[in-house]
């Protein structure tokens, strides 16, 4: 699943997945499904590590992890994002994603292309 950041924010217009920063005291598990719930409002359960990928932007790095997740319960509803699309592997290449995102897309291909 993609998410498309709105306008007037760091990155505006790229395409990301969902989630965010992991606030002190939780795990990367814990703060993804905190992040899924406020930006989805749905649940999702946390699965396998898929990959890092690590980007100087000019507002500072960016340390990003990505997990695999099942969303479970009530459809995605956007509360932050402007668009969502769900990519076959094939497809991963047809929207332009931020740029700590393009190393773990290469992992998503390796290990589900
Ligand atoms: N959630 C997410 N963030 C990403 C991805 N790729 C990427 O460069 N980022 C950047 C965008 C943000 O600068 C940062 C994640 O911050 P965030 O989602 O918790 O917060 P935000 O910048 O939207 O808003 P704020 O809380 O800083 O005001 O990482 C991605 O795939 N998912």
């Amino acid at each position: 699943m993609a998410a498309r950041r709105g306008p007037g924010r760091q990155m505006a217009g790229y395409w990301e997945f969902p989630g965010g920063k992991i606030e002190p005291g939780e795990t990367p598990q814990v703060a993804l499904v905190r992040e899924l719930r406020e930006e989805l409002l749905t649940d999702a359960e946390v699965g396998e590590f898929v990959g890092r990928g690590v980007f100087d932007y000019p507002f500072g790095r960016v340390i990003l992890d990505a997990y695999f997740c099942k969303l479970v319960g009530a459809e995605p509803r956007l509360t932050e994002h402007v668009e969502f699309r769900w990519l076959g592997v094939d497809e991963l290449d047809s929207i332009e994603w931020a740029p700590a995102d393009v190393p773990i897309i290469g992992q998503i291909r390796q290990i589900l292309g």
